[in-house]
């Protein structure tokens, strides 16, 4: 699978085991190296470039690099603060022609960045922190190698100064920092250079653009899913999330609501009356309760009702307030989806036990705990299932305004309604959500994202 992610301790064992079938490191680093050299020469064409150098591995892929370029006729200044230190990276220097500069002023009008990579082990400082500096305030195009050379790769965090980066290399498979903040957003493209590693039982991987299909030849309303909404308090969170619901593929939408939605769209069926009642309906696919809900006793007691109907679910906003695990008992928790943003995943680890730890780490464990499918919400996505552990590309930043979590359960619980599936109605939902935030005019409101859902769902047929 090309797009494996695997943390550092993984991709050690996977390159030991590499090492044990035959190949030998430096026949890894050659292949790192001459691969990135190719992305490298694409985007240099013919200009100047300057490989930052470290004193590990990071470092002997950047010597690889140098001497490809020269051989391909570049002219190329390596900068190196130190001697390289491991076997592999004095070989690689060994191989190297070209000159060698402890320190100078950067003018090459490209820069490669092979100070650190999965083996940063603590803050960035001295005469390397000043050549990340000088590479940030330099106008150069800029390519970080296998990771940001200030970014710890399991996490994401960053340890020093982070230049914002035109193109980022990973080597071999993909590192958690490659789908997690703030490493992310200083990436700029990221591109995967495969160097011939088995990836076979990996179990986290970068979530690819899904491609949706037309409703089948003899569809029908119910047979595209009918999704029950469930309201409560407040009438327009899940008028939203309906809203969206709509758009992206189920055939059948009812908003259960005893509130009056003037305004709502004539296409949206609206029952009122016992919930109870409204519920007991064999062709419901999905439920989803949460937005709008509200946290009082008849809350919870909506809450309960919608697990009684035993269908598969998507529970955000409010529900997640709700939810413990007295309530979960009464549900199927393999069938649900939750979709907590930070402050809703913390409430959740409280009431289910689960520690401190990462966004990554404890959406894993809740998943663990509870059995649920996770989908952490934010600047960063990340989903958690019994399936695998997926990570995102990032969403636009105008997402970041009210009532955009009603539209993206909205559309997990249209997708859930449609195939049952609950990782891949989470993984469907965010690049919907996505897709329509880019198709939305920049300063959208959050029923402007949810009209967009639209056009989105034609963009990804
Ligand atoms: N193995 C393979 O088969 C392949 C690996 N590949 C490549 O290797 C990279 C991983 O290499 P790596 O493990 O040698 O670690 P790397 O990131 O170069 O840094 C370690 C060195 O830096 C030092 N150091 C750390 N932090 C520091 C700091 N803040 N400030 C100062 N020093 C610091 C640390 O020193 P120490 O902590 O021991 O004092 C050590 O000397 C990987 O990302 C990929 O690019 C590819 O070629 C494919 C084949
Ligand atoms: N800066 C950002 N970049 C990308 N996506 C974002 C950003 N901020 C928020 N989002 C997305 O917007 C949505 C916000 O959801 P949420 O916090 O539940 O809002 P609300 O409760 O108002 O509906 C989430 O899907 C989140 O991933
Ligand atoms: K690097």
């Amino acid at each position: 699978m090309t797009d494996t992610v695997l943390t550092v301790e993984q991709m050690r064992a996977t390159e030991r085991a590499a090492m044990e079938a035959g190949v030998s490191e430096w026949e890894l680093m050659q292949r790192a190296g001459e691969g990135a050299a190719q992305w490298i020469m694409r985007v240099a064409a013919g200009r100047p470039v300057a490989v930052l150098c470290g004193p590990g591995n990071n470092g002997g892929d950047g010597y690889v690099i140098a001497e490809t370029l020269i051989r391909r006729g570049y002219e190329v200044q390596v900068i190196a603060p130190l001697e390289p230190r491991s076997e592999t990276a004095q070989q690689a220097r060994a191989h190297y022609s070209g000159a060698v500069f402890a320190a100078t002023t950067m003018r090459e009008p490209v820069v490669i960045d092979c100070l650190f990579g999965y083996g940063l082990t603590r803050k960035v400082e001295g005469e390397f922190a000043e050549l990340l500096e000088q590479m940030a305030s330099s106008h150069c195009y800029k390519v970080a190698i296998d990771v940001p050379s200030a970014v710890e790769s399991d996490t994401g965090s960053v340890l020093g100064p982070l230049p914002d980066y035109d193109l980022t290399l990973a080597l071999g498979a993909w590192k958690q920092a490659h789908g997690l903040m703030p490493a992310m957003a200083a990436m700029g493209e990221r591109r995967l250079v495969p160097i011939g590693l088995d990836l076979s039982g990996a179990r986290s991987a970068l979530s690819r653009r899904p491609r949706l299909t037309p409703p089948a030849p003899d569809a029908h309303k119910y047979r595209r899913g009918l999704l029950a909404v469930v309201a409560g308090a407040m009438p327009g969170a899940p008028l939203l999330a309906a809203e969206a619901a709509m758009r992206a593929g189920v055939g059948y939408v009812k908003l259960l609501s005893d509130h009056d939605h003037f305004g709502a769209p004539a296409d949206l069926v609206i029952e009122q009356g016992k919930l109870a009642n409204t519920l007991d309906d064999e062709r419901i696919a999905a439920v989803l309760v949460g937005p709008g809900l509200g946290r009082d006793d008849s809350a919870r007691e909506r809450l309960a009702q919608a697990f009684s109907c035993r269908k598969p679910g998507v529970l955000d906003a409010d529900a997640l307030y709700l939810l413990d695990p007295e309530l979960l008992a009464q549900a199927d928790p393999g069938t649900l989806c939750v979709t907590p943003h930070e402050g809703e995943l913390q409430k959740l680890c409280e009431v289910f036990g689960i520690g401190d730890g990462s966004k990554l780490e404890r959406a894993r464990r809740l998943h663990d705990v509870t059995g649920m499918t996770v989908l952490a919400k934010g600047p960063d996505t990340v989903l958690a299932s019994d399936v695998m552990t997926s990570f995102f590309p990032r969403g636009s930043s105008w997402l970041s305004v009210a009532g955009t979590g009603d539209v993206l359960a909205g559309i997990v619980a249209s997708r859930l309604a449609v195939h049952g599936n609950p990782h891949r109605a989470c993984e469907e939902g965010v690049w919907l959500h996505h897709e329509a935030a880019r198709l939305a005019s920049p300063a959208f409101t959050a029923s402007g994202l949810a009209h967009a859902v639209k056009p989105a769902m034609a963009a990804l047929l």
